[in-house]
């Protein structure tokens, strides 16, 4: 559906892309996650024809996309929720694009409701651009988007402006709509949380270049490299010393957690060359009272962060170099665990990564 090829852009001497290779599947929710410059807008803005790449093509359906202008491709583009005309009504500003194709009142008018019940605002027509709140404007602005009818839908931070319960609820919202309307949707954000809540696949961006591409649960669980890791969440690292290389596997020896067999990273691995091997603060569990595991780590309670449903706590694991984060629900009382106090922790073999150094 969409194809990015070699694609670089570059402002003067630098380059905010570089060499980008990338196919987008019809139909597919995918997001571009990246800190603020890693050049996720560039990319998006370059696909619906607001920028043009300075190497390499973008095509649409089979289509290059080299000159034609950003009104002639396939695509619309939906910006944070400001970004709706304040002296139009919710009507007049979703029917706004519709006019140059003059499809006459009665047809105007049907894809007009159309589009407004699609995000759920029927009956709000009428009403000026300043009386919505914050989450109805943003329904506003991706209506008006909708009734264009695009293949492609290009979301840039389009939920950034709002509160946090607002955005969460959003973000449901907009999933549920990509799935009922199957058009494919692009979406840049900087919040690892909303790629992973709303994606089919995720592109890890940084500096001009695309690091991982994936699933969610993939990139969350197989981060190919610590700084996709860290990008996604808390991960401890601990040292590790490649023993052993087959071709799907390696085996190597950690710092804590022994020697483990683990899938094989990308990048160099060599028996004798040193790796890091990751696992998620989540994948540590306290073993509380008498209980044992198979595979299991002690420690000494360094420092307890309570949030309410769960508590972070900081396990000091003699011969580890750092001490492990651990994120551990309260139902079994990790809230009240004193500082000094020794724990064992319970990890499955399966949940620690390797990662190339
Ligand atoms: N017109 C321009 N002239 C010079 N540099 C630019 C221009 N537009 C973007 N850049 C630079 O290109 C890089 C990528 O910008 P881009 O907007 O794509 O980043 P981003 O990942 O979307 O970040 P953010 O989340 O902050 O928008 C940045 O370092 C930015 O400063």
């Amino acid at each position: 559906m969409i194809d990015i090829r070699n694609v670089g852009r570059s402002y003067g001497a630098f380059r905010a892309l570089d060499d980008v290779s990338l196919s987008i599947k019809e139909g597919e929710f995918f997001s571009l996650l990246g800190p603020s410059g890693c050049g996720k807008t560039t990319l998006l803005r370059m696909i619906g024809g607001l920028d043009t790449p300075t190497s390499g093509s973008i095509f649409l359906d089979g289509q290059s996309m080299d000159g034609i202008p950003a009104n002639r491709r396939p695509t619309n583009m939906v910006f944070q929720s400001y970004a709706i005309f304040p002296h139009l009504n919710v009507e007049q500003n979703v029917a706004y694009g519709l006019k140059r194709l003059r499809l006459g009142a009665e047809e105007e008018k049907r894809r007009v409701e159309e589009a407004l019940s699609m995000v759920s605002l029927s009956g709000l027509g009428r009403r000026g651009a300043n009386e919505l709140s914050g989450g109805q404007r943003q329904r506003v602005a991706l209506a008006r988007a909708l009734v264009m009818r695009p293949k492609v839908l290009l979301l840039d931070e389009p939920l950034s402006a709002l509160d946090k319960k607002l955005r969460e609820q959003m973000q449901v919202e907009l999933r549920r709509l990509q799935q009922a309307v199957g058009i494919t949707f692009v979406l840049v954000t900087h919040d690892q949380y909303e790629a992973l809540a709303m994606s089919d696949r995720i592109a890890v961006m940084f500096g001009g270049g695309i690091a991982q591409v994936a699933a969610p649960k993939e990139i969350y669980q197989r981060p190919v490299n610590r700084q996709v890791a860290d990008f996604l969440g808390g991960m401890n690292f601990v040292k590790a010393e490649v023993v052993d290389e087959t071709g799907v596997s390696i085996v190597v020896d950690t710092e804590g957690f022994g020697r483990v067999t683990t899938e094989r990273p990308q990048g160099l691995v060599r028996k004798g060359l040193h790796a890091t091997v990751g696992i998620r603060p989540e994948r540590l569990r306290v073993l509380w009272d008498g209980a044992t595991a198979q595979h299991e780590v002690a420690g000494t309670v360094i420092e307890r962060h309570y949030f309410g449903e769960i508590t972070h706590l900081v396990v000091d694991v003699p011969g580890m170099e750092k001490p492990l984060s651990v994120t551990e629900t309260n139902d079994f009382g990790a809230d009240d665990l004193p500082i000094g106090a020794t724990i064992r922790l319970a990890y499955d073999p399966d949940a620690l990564v390797a990662m190339a150094d």
